[in-house]
């Protein structure tokens, strides 16, 4: 009998159909709902992407408004969401404080087991407006600062900002941002997408399905290679130095943070928007070293492995700049995603399977005991 073939890591095993997006490496595209991101991060504000990626269309002006008004209103810091935050010690990682977050927010939740489509788009955009006023709050308290209240005259981003650090920065300067929340927004069947589908195939709830997905994201090799790619930087400091710490890094077989893909091999389709995005905020905060550490890396790891950056690359110094402590990064990959997980999970729910793959054993032969 021939053994069935292993795909480690479901490398190249296509396990669905989506609509939410497309990934085509041949052609080094991503589209939204059939929309180029790039053309997305060109002509739209985040909040119509959250809501292109959940109704499939982008608003009219009017459906804008209703949704933009609606989002504003849901925009502070729950007390009880704000006690338990309190509660946690400044040693624990701000994804924690995410994941710990959003599972308060579903425990206190009434209507937490009705996940019929209506009720789970209700949750989604409450969590989308939830999860600015956690983060920035969280990166306040590590700074020994009081919580900012939201202002509702404010679009997404600029309020984001303003709760972080309680001014509203330059347009420059929101603009990156709210490129980066939408480039960040989706990705097809990644990591924690796939563990949010996975939940949900269960009949498990959608808080339940992001608590998990932002575990997922956690992990250096998704989500948390934003941070470590801020700690490289660090760990290199100037661009003369590049060269000899990747050889060392590399004769050490590390995996070198912000680089290669699953899916692309040939570079990643948002990185060009988003180091657009950074060279507007290294020219804002007059910084041209970061720029030539950032080249050099990039031009020297091409040069020993042909292996590209990922979104993660510009977009760790572009939040370092922009004036987030490293360890907030993952986060903010969060509070755009919630936007792709969620309609994954309204996806996965609609048109449900247990996800259950098979797996060959290679323990001990059957044996017995005595
Ligand atoms: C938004 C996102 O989540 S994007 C991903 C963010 N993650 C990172 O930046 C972490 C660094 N990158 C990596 O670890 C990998 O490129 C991954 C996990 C993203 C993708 O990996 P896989 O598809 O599993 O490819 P795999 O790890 O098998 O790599 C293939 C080869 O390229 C090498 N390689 C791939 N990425 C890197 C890297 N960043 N540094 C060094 N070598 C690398 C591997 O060592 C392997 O070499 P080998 O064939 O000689 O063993
Ligand atoms: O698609 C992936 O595997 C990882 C990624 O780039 C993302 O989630 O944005």
């Amino acid at each position: 009998m021939t053994e069935p073939e292993i795909r480690k890591g479901l490398s190249g095993v296509v396990v669905d159909y989506t609509a939410v997006s497309k990934v085509n490496p041949d052609t080094n595209s991503l589209l939204y709902r059939g929309y180029p991101v790039q053309e997305l991060a060109a002509s739209c504000i985040f909040e119509e992407v959250a809501y292109l990626l959940w109704h499939g269309e982008l608003p009219t002006p009017d459906q804008l408004l209703e949704f933009e008004t609606l989002e504003r209103s849901m925009r502070h810091l729950d007390h009880a969401v704000k006690r338990v935050i309190d509660e946690l010690p400044l040693t624990c990682h701000p994804m924690d404080v995410v994941r710990t977050a959003v599972s308060v927010i579903g425990a206190r939740d009434p209507r937490a087991e009705d996940s019929s489509p209506e009720e789970n788009l209700a949750k989604s955009i409450r969590l989308m407006a939830a999860l600015p006023a956690i983060i920035a709050y969280d990166q306040r308290r590590r700074r020994d600062l009081h919580l900012v209240e939201p202002r509702d005259d404010l679009a997404y981003s600029a309020n984001f900002l303003h709760m972080t650090f309680g001014e509203v920065p330059e347009l420059a300067v929101v603009s990156a941002f709210d490129v980066s929340m939408i480039l960040y927004a989706e990705h097809s069947f990644n990591a924690s997408t796939f563990a949010a589908r996975v939940i949900t195939s269960t009949l498990s709830d959608l808080y339940s399905a992001v608590t998990g997905a932002i575990g997922a994201l956690k992990g250096a090799l998704h989500g948390g290679a934003n941070e470590a790619v801020m700690h490289v930087f660090d760990e290199i400091g100037s661009a003369d130095r590049a060269e000899e710490w990747l050889d060392t890094a590399l004769a050490e077989k590390r995996k070198i943070m912000g680089f290669g893909h699953r899916v692309y091999k040939n570079g990643d389709s948002r990185v060009p928007t988003m180091k657009a995005a950074l060279d507007t905020l290294i020219e804002h905060y007059d910084r041209p070293d970061l720029a030539d550490l950032y080249d050099q890396l990039e031009a020297t790891m091409g040069a020993r492995k042909a292996i590209k950056p990922n979104l993660d690359y510009p977009s760790g110094p572009a939040y370092h700049l922009i004036g987030f402590d490293t360890a907030m990064f993952t986060p903010l990959f969060v509070a755009s995603r919630i936007t792709g997980w969620t309609a994954h999970i309204r996806e996965q729910a609609a048109s449900n399977a247990l996800i259950r793959p098979l797996s060959l054993y290679n323990g001990p032969e059957e044996r017995h005991i005595g």
